[in-house]
C-alpha cells in the first residue's frame, strides 16, 4: 500500500451523483476519475465544451462509469441551473457538489486592472456561492442530504502576496463553508473544504509557476515532506469527504500540503543547524542554566 493508491472500499459512492466544476482538467478530472471508480455518476462542467467532451470520453473509457459533460460558466446562474436540470434529467437526482473551478495567475497587484481582479474573484467566489446556493435550494426543497466540497488554498487564511484576488476569493469560500455548514446542518447538508499544497497541473503551473520560476525555486526545498502532492492523495480525501463515511464531518477545512503551511513557525530556521552546532549550542545553554542557578 502507498499514497498513490485508492483508499476507499469499492462502491463507497455507489448511488450518488456528484457535480465537479472544472472536472475536465487537472485536479477536477482526478477527483472525477476516483468518484467514478467508486461507483458515483459524475457531471463535469466548465466553459470549454471540447475539453469536457474529450475528458468525458476518457473518464468513461478508463473507469466504465457514467459521465455527463455540460458547458457552464460558473459566473452565470442560468447556466448553473441548466447543469443541475440536465443532471437530474439524466441521473434522477444530484447528491454532491465539488466547487473546484478556479482562475488564478501571479502578478504584482498594482499591475492589475479592475477587470483582472474581477475575473478571478468572480470565478472563484461568485461561482462557488452561485452553485452552492442553486443546489442548496434544490436539496432543501427535495429533502436531500447533499454534500459540498470546496477546493480552497492555505493562503486563504495565511494570505499571500502576488495572488491577492485569489486569496481574497478563497478566503470568502472558507467563510461560506463554515457559515453554511452550521446553517444548513439542520437540513442534513454538509460543507467541507480541502486546502491543497502544490499538486502539479498544467493549469496551475502555466499561470503560477512558469519556467522562469520553476528553475529558481524547487518545491522540494520548501516543503517539509520534500515533495509535491500526488493527485490520488487529493482524490482519496475528496472521496472520503463526499462519502457517507464522513457523515459527522462538517464545516472542516483539511490541509493537504506536506507541511508547506507550517513554514511560518518562528524557530523553523533552525532547520539549517548542523549536529555539531547543536553540540555547541547545548553546551552554551547548559552553562547559562548553571550560571543562573548559582546566582539565585
Ligand atoms: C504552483 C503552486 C501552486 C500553489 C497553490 C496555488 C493555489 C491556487 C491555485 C489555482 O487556483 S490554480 C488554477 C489555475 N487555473 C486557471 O486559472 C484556469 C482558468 N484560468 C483562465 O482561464 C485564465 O487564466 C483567466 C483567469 C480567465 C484569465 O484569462 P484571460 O486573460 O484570457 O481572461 P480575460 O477575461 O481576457 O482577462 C481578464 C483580465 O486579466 C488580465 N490579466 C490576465 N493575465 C494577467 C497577468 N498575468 N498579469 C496582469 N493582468 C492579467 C487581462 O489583461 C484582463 O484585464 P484587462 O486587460 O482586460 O483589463
Ligand atoms: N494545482 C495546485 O497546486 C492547486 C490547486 N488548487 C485549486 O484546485 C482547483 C483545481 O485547480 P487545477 O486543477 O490546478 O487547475 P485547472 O486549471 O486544471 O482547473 C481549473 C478549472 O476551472 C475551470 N474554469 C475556469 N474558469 C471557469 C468558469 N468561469 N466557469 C467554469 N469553470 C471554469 C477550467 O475549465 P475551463 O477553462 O474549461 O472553464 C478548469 O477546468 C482550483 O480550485 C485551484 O484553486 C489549490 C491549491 C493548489
Amino acid at each position: 500500500m502507498n499514497h498513490t493508491q485508492g483508499m476507499l472500499r469499492d462502491d463507497a459512492l455507489r448511488g450518488k451523483t456528484i457535480i465537479v466544476t472544472g472536472g475536465g482538467t487537472g485536479l477536477g478530472k482526478s477527483m472525477a476519475t476516483y468518484f467514478l471508480k467508486l461507483g458515483a455518476n459524475v457531471v463535469i462542467c466548465s466553459r470549454r465544451k471540447d475539453v469536457l467532451d474529450e475528458a468525458a470520453l476518457d473518464l468513461e473509457q478508463t473507469t466504465g462509469g457514467s459521465v455527463l459533460a455540460v458547458a457552464c460558466d460558473v459566473r452565470k446562474p442560468e447556466q448553473i441551473e441548466q447543469v443541475i436540470a440536465e443532471a437530474i434529467a439524466r441521473f434522477g437526482a444530484v447528491h454532491g457538489l465539488v466547487n473546484n473551478s478556479a482562475g488564478n495567475f501571479i502578478s504584482p497587484t498594482e499591475r492589475l486592472s479592475y477587470k483582472a481582479i474581477d475575473v478571478i474573484v468572480d470565478i472563484v467566489l461568485r461561482g462557488t456561492y452561485y452553485f452552492t446556493l442553486a443546489l442548496g435550494k434544490y436539496w432543501i426543497e427535495k429533502e436531500i442530504k447533499g454534500t459540498v466540497l470546496n477546493i480552497s488554498t492555505t493562503y486563504a487564511w495565511t494570505g499571500s502576496g502576488w495572488v491577492v484576488p485569489s486569496a481574497m476569493a478563497k478566503a470568502g469560500v472558507l467563510a461560506m463553508t463554515k457559515s453554511l455548514a452550521f446553517e444548513w446542518a439542520t437540513h442534513g447538508i454538509r460543507l467541507n473544504a480541502i486546502a491543497p499544497g502544490p499538486f502539479p497541473t498544467k493549469g496551475a503551473w502555466d499561470r503560477l509557476f512558469p519556467a522562469e520560476l520553476a528553475e529558481k525555486f524547487a518545491f522540494e526545498n520548501r516543503i517539509p515532506l520534500k515533495r509535491v502532492g500526488d493527485h490520488q492523495e487529493l482524490a482519496n480525501l475528496a472521496a472520503y469527504l463526499m462519502s457517507d463515511f464522513s457523515a459527522y464531518v462538517t464545516g472542516e477545512v483539511i490541509t493537504l500540503d506536506g507541511g508547506e503551511v507550517l513554514a511560518a513557525g518562528q524557530f523553523n530556521f533552525l532547520n539549517e543547524v548542523t549536529g555539531e552546532q547543536w553540540d555547541t549550542i547545548e553546551g552554551q545553554i547548559k552553562n547559562a542554566n548553571r550560571s543562573s542557578k548559582k546566582e539565585s
